[in-house]
């Protein structure tokens, strides 16, 4: 399903758009429709490349569908990610950029690398953006005059190009904040690559040509599932499997100086799968309200940063996430959502991102309908509950909130 033609994105409107919270109105947001990208999963390679499964790709693509779908019943504008990726893409500097982050001159050698660029050079910007997506696997590259020993020994299916299964999770290869764009430093090898086509569609798609830049290049380990919004001015990181000390004090430093924050707070979390990102333990539901993971809600943490008036940063902390949480954010208590439930209930579904909810307005959230009790809970608390299907999505340990990445919200009224 593409939610916008190509047409229809270019003469997308002018003003500038910006999200200062987690739960303003949702105005447009970034998916991208799982591909075949996901294909290229088998049991030998799926916990390298961060999968918990084998996706059935075809329920997998029927499911986010839905989810695209329940968000443009709502108003809200869905950009996929590969079709503003093929027209970024009609810009040769995009072009080039691509094909550079794709050919991996140590893996190849330089003879195919350079066959392997020709061939790439030789592409219309839709099947370029296919391989820069899927990748290529030996068998895949084109047909070659004479011997290399590169291309005899390696398996035809061994990826000359790596896949990217993860795009399927645009929460965290860039995060908005103001009406600046961040492009992060993903961790893992994995999903390193995926940044090279956020950082060429800010760069060249014409829809944001104006759109200035938040965190600069800067390499310390930052990733957007790590970054909340919690308010104006307010912006909490987590640290721990994914966001290091390093890229979240880095990504303080660039906000505060830039205006864009008066207080950011670094999080710690554990450095554990079930908890790679602060959204898989706490999302925002409501302006003043988050659905947490029990077991951590009386224990988390956090190091406030503040300008120190002097172009430095102060670091204090640690203290109460809670409490510096309100603090920061002018309001007298953040509200926890309490889903009272048992120890391995909660744990199931924390697993199943049963905390990781997309907010798009206050008080109103999409998540997966398999959180039963957690979804439950919400709507006792008052919270609106937009249920989607995720049993083949969620095998790559994200939910609704890891697969968008709001481009535009709403003001807080
Ligand atoms: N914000 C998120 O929690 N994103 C989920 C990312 C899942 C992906 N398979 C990963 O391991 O990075």
């Amino acid at each position: 399903m593409t939610a916008h033609t190509i047409a229809e994105t270019e003469a997308l409107p002018d003003a500038a758009p910006r999200v200062d919270s987690e739960v303003g109105p949702l105005r447009t947001v970034l998916l991208h429709r799982p591909g075949n990208e996901l294909k290229r999963l088998t049991p030998r390679n799926n916990d390298q490349l961060l999968f918990d499964g084998v996706p059935w790709v075809g329920r997998a693509q029927e499911e986010h569908d839905a989810f695209a779908a329940t968000l443009t019943s709502r108003g809200v504008e869905v950009l996929l990610l590969a079709d503003v990726l093929v027209q970024a893409l009609e810009d040769n500097r995009a072009r080039i950029a691509g094909i550079h982050s794709a050919v991996n001159e140590r893996r190849l050698g330089i003879d195919l690398a350079d066959a392997l660029r020709s061939h790439l050079t030789s592409l219309p910007a839709p099947q370029l953006a296919q391989v820069l997506m899927t990748g290529m696997t030996f068998e895949e590259l084109p047909a070659a005059e004479g011997a290399s020993l590169v291309r005899k020994m390696h398996l035809p299916i061994d990826f000359a190009v790596d896949p990217l299964p993860n795009l399927l999770f645009t929460r965290d290869s860039s995060v908005w904040v103001g009406d600046r764009v961040a492009i992060t430093s993903l961790a893992l090898p994995a999903r390193d690559r995926e940044t090279t086509l956020t950082d060429l569609i800010y760069a060249y798609h014409p829809r944001f040509r104006r759109t200035g830049r938040a965190y600069g290049a800067h390499s310390a380990p930052l990733e957007g599932g790590d970054v909340l919004l919690l308010a104006p001015g307010v912006i909490a990181i987590g640290v721990g499997e994914r966001t290091t000390p390093a890229g979240a004090e880095s990504f303080a430093r660039s906000a505060l100086a830039d205006g864009l924050a008066h207080t950011v707070l670094a999080v710690p979390i554990k450095q554990e799968r079930a908890t790679m990102h602060l959204d898989t333990v706490c999302t925002m539901v409501d302006r003043d309200a988050v659905v947490m993971y029990p077991a951590i809600s009386d224990s988390l943490t956090a190091y406030p940063m503040r300008s120190d008036g002097d172009g430095g940063v102060r670091v204090d902390g640690p203290v109460p996430f809670l409490e510096a949480a309100a603090e920061a954010m002018g309001i007298e208590r953040l509200r926890v959502i309490d889903t009272g439930l048992d120890t391995v209930t909660a744990e199931r579904e924390q697993w199943d991102d049963g905390n990781n909810t997309l907010a798009v307005a206050p008080g109103l959230v999409v998540a997966y309908e398999r959180n039963v009790e957690t979804n439950a809970r919400l709507e006792d608390a008052g919270v609106e509950v937009l249920r989607i299907a995720g049993s083949e999505l969620g095998s790559g340990r994200g939910g609704p909130r890891c697969m968008s990445c709001p481009i535009d919200r709403a003001p807080l009224v």
